[in-house]
């Protein structure tokens, strides 16, 4: 802007004319897609990410590297040239193999928020359109409706009981009333006629006009000046990479000790030097944090094509061990789809024909048709429902669809069917809210319209028939939703006080169960989790959906009854009905401090609190608010409840390959550290070289621990009980694993390097046989590892054939180790006998075969 004075002290007016924009019609698309050109599109810079090469060089930022290094160094002053370049080759690769999985990972996760984007309504040419918040330009014309995020800057035009949460811009919590004071003329003292990009409607509507956009803005400011920490950190990758350091440390003190303790034995220092080295890089478990950074990342990426976008990485530690999915009826377990079956009017009853939108079908009673004329009371039902409606019926080719709410497109349908026209035009509404529990449309013959529950329309009505509460019970046990509608006359022209209210009638509509719900309700039931549903509609109607989803057919708890029910009572209850969004939050912490894990799913602005509150929030992507979304820990992409299983399975997955995987990979650095302190201790040749540790960590460790990348999930991994989340990441069983293996490794190699020894086998020969011990016992120690609690061999290797292949190539590249003259010089090692072999074969299958019979003991019955 060229005044320097701030929007909102200027009048609406003049920002409008200023900008060269029109109150009414807005830009045109020509002068916003020449703005847009010259003034860029309407996002915040990308989060200041660093060039490649920072990030490239930020790779030998890890204790590893500074081991890898120094390790170097002192190879180099021992004269050991070739061992100094090939661990400096180690380390150039590993930053190599590092970086490209970084950005791996990072893309993912960029392409994730592009996924949630927002859109805004925008007036353009005089007609509204949506589009994405990106294309706005200075001069838009945009309006904004409760749980909608402010797309940009704006100053506000006209505003309707608006109200906006600023938490994100000044930490504020209470949200701010928005209050222009109707005066588009007047220029303001205070911000309260501005509403700031990236602050979220929580009440009202309002309009505005765009004064500036993307970095621009007030969040643009503020954006600047946070730095972006890099994001890819959770709970977990911290937790492991503590436990990284720790060991780090203390495998460098132990290094340090094992020399010094060396060197007072009258060992060479050089020597002592290179065991020391050797210790170091074989027992830092350095691969660590890396798989476990990538591999959630990899979940989360796998979990969008599933219908689930993660929003927090930790979210997918926590997804494995929910243990309650508290889900919305409608639309989520339900398909959203609402067709009026039957209508009760003037003491009748009358059936309609026809699914989905399209306003064919026949009104029918007793299977006859019905003609309109005689039968008023029905008349005046349906046409209620058509008034008082803020629906539209789009005709797509042989299609209908809803623009708006679909209880109420199938209202309009109802009202089509019976060939009824239009109602006097509306001259004021007030919306159906969940506070407010009924709509009511004041039209301009004085008529007023309303609809809503049963039980709120009857508080609203003079009188009614006695029946109505009986009959709606009854459409509510066929699983049918039911409106009730009311008329009045009024002269006010207003509808700030509602008149007393005339009864009309009942409409009830079927909104079948989506096609997967029941199937993913029994298998989260199978899963040891439990399932809830929380829904606005009437108990009857909640309890036979809830039936049919095979939620069972205890008793519903109402929103009411939830205050003062005991927690036992409100854990062993699984469908919740007339609960409002308040009550809602009051059901998580209810459930939170019975020590459950939750999982709550949402749309709505007043559902945020509740989404924010439950360990997984979900949101609903095609319907839910920006505001959910926002408060969300997960957003679904198709509303389907089955989405949200799925991407429970798919967290117990990521989380079980981790932790095979861990499993798996530190008997290796165990070890390789257990084998080399009891040569020094013992007083022996060094077992292993740097050069032959780092072998083993480049081929044998990389090569097979690359199917786990792929490894699928467990086919009983819904069959399990959920994971305790306060268990550690290896259990006390885990961890024995990984105690007798390691125990195995050290008996194996320092046993057999001995007796070799003995048996007149060259230092160089019996380290060979050290290194393919600890390859060959990887290899069997994988198949162990394709379950953590079963036998699971031949069935494992088809599940993941890269496992086979795996192995293959790891006997190939020892192979290769142990015969080829190059790889002799190169590394010390020597070819093997025949005899030779099988002893290494042995100590391998030993291994196999004593990890099944603990897997077996340690199985719970
Ligand atoms: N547009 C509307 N106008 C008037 N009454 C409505 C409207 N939509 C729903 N109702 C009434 O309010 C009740 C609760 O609806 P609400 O929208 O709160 O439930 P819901 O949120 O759709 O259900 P769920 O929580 O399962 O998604 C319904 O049973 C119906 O009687």
């Amino acid at each position: 802007m060229t005044t320097a004075e701030p929007a909102y002290r200027r009048s609406a007016a003049d920002v409008a004319r200023e900008l060269g924009v029109d109150e009414r019609r807005g830009l045109s698309w020509d002068e916003a897609r020449a703005r847009l050109a010259r003034e860029g599109p309407n996002t915040l810079p990308a989060a200041r990410g660093r060039g490649p090469v920072v990030r490239f060089l930020l790779q030998f930022n890890s204790p590893l590297i500074y081991v890898l290094l120094v390790s170097a160094g002192v190879t180099a002053l021992l004269g050991e040239h070739v061992d100094a370049v090939v661990i400096l080759g180690v380390v150039v690769v590993n930053a190599v193999v590092g970086f490209v999985q970084e950005s791996r990972a990072e893309k993912a996760l960029t392409a994730l928020a592009a996924l949630t984007e927002t859109t805004a309504t925008a007036v353009r040419d005089g007609a509204r359109v949506t589009l994405p918040a990106a294309g706005l330009v200075r001069g838009d014309l945009v309006e904004l409706e409760a749980g909608g995020k402010v797309p940009a800057d704006l100053r506000l035009l006209r505003t309707d009981e608006l109200a906006v949460d600023e938490s994100a811009l000044t930490g504020e919590s209470v949200p701010a009333a928005k209050d222009p004071a109707a005066l588009p003329e007047a220029a303001l003292a205070d911000r309260a006629g501005m509403a700031y990009s990236g602050t979220l409607v929580t009440r009202g509507r309002g309009a505005g006009i765009v004064v500036a956009t993307g970095a621009r803005t007030e969040l643009g400011d503020i954006h600047r000046l946070v730095h972006d920490t890099g994001a890819v950190q959770t709970p977990l990758t911290r937790k492991i990479a503590r436990f990284g350091a720790l060991v780090t440390v203390a495998v460098l003190a132990l290094a340090v000790l094992t020399f010094a303790v060396g060197t007072l034995r009258g060992r060479g220092a050089a020597e002592m030097l290179t065991a020391a080295v050797a210790l170091a890089v074989g027992a830092i478990p350095e691969g660590l944090p890396a798989v476990v950074t990538i591999t959630l990342a990899l979940g989360v990426a796998r979990m969008v094509g599933r219908g689930a976008i993660v929003r927090r990485l930790p979210a997918v530690e926590t997804l494995g061990g929910t243990t309650v999915i508290c889900t919305d009826k409608t639309g989520t377990l339900t398909r959203n789809q609402m067709t009026v079956t039957a209508v009760t009017a003037g003491g009748r009853d009358y059936t309609l024909t026809g699914t989905g939108y399209a306003p064919s079908g026949t009104l029918e009673r007793d299977g006859e048709p019905v003609d309109l004329d005689g039968h008023p009371a029905l008349r005046e039902t349906l046409l209620a429902g058509a008034a008082c409606n803020d629906a539209e019926l789009v005709q797509d080719g042989d299609s209908w669809q809803v623009a708006g709410d679909p209880t109420e497109g199938a209202l309009l349908t109802s009202a089509a069917k019976a060939g009824l026209g239009a109602a006097p035009p509306r001259v004021a509404a007030l919306p159906f809210t969940s506070e407010r529990r009924f709509m009511a449309t004041l039209h301009e013959d004085g008529t007023v319209y309303a609809k809503g529950p049963v039980e709120r329309i009857l508080e609203l009505c003079d009188d009614a028939p006695a029946d109505v509460t009986a009959r709606a019970e009854e459409f509510g046990r066929q699983a049918l939703r039911v409106l009730a509608f009311a008329k009045a006359h009024t002269g006010a022209g207003h509808l700030d006080d509602l008149p007393p209210l005339t009864f009309l009638g009942l409409q009830a509509m079927l909104d079948p169960p989506r096609p997967q719900a029941a199937r993913a309700v029994r298998t989260c039931h199978d899963a040891g989790i439990q399932v809830k549903m929380i829904t606005g509609d009437h108990a009857a109607t909640a309890r036979a959906i809830g039936a049919r989803v095979g939620l069972g057919d205890g008793a519903a708890m109402t929103g009411a009854e939830l205050a003062a029910a005991d927690p036992g009572r409100v854990a062993a209850t699984t469908v919740f009905a007339r609960v409002s969004p308040e009550q809602k939050l009051r059901l998580v912490q209810a459930l939170q401090d019975a020590g459950h894990v939750v999982a709550m799913t949402g749309d709505g602005v007043n559902d945020a609190p509740a989404l924010k509150q439950a360990d997984i929030g979900v949101a609903m992507g095609r319907t839910g608010t920006d505001a959910a979304k926002e408060s969300a820990d997960m957003v679904l992409t198709d509303d389907d409840f089955a989405s949200i299983e799925r991407a429970v399975e798919e967290g117990r997955g990521v989380f079980d390959n981790l932790v095979k995987f861990i499993v798996w990979a530190l008997p290796s650095n165990i070890g390789l550290g257990l084998v080399l302190v009891a040569a020094i201790l013992a007083g022996t040749a060094l077992p292993v070289l740097p050069l032959q540790v780092l072998w083993l960590n480049m081929t044998a460790v990389l090569v097979l621990g690359l199917p786990f990348a792929v490894e699928p999930k467990d086919e009983h991994i819904m069959r399990r009980p959920p994971r305790d989340p306060a268990l550690p990441l290896l259990t006390r069983a885990m961890t024995l694993r990984v105690l007798l293996v390691s125990a195995i490794l050290l008996a194996g190699a320092f046993g057999l390097q001995h007796w070799e020894r003995a048996h007149g086998a060259s230092t160089g020969e019996a380290q060979t046989i050290v290194v393919n011990v600890f390859a060959l016992t990887l290899m069997t120690y994988l198949f162990n590892c394709l379950s953590l609690d079963r036998p699971l061999l031949w069935r494992g290797v088809r599940r993941n054939p890269w496992v086979a292949v795996s192995a293959v190539a790891l006997a190939g590249i020892q192979a290769v180790y142990t015969y080829v003259p190059a790889m002799n010089d190169l590394f010390d090692s020597a070819p093997l006998d025949g005899p030779a072999w099988l002893r290494v074969a042995a100590v391998a299958l030993v291994s196999y075969v004593l990890v099944e019979l603990l897997k077996r003991v340690q199985r719970p019955r």
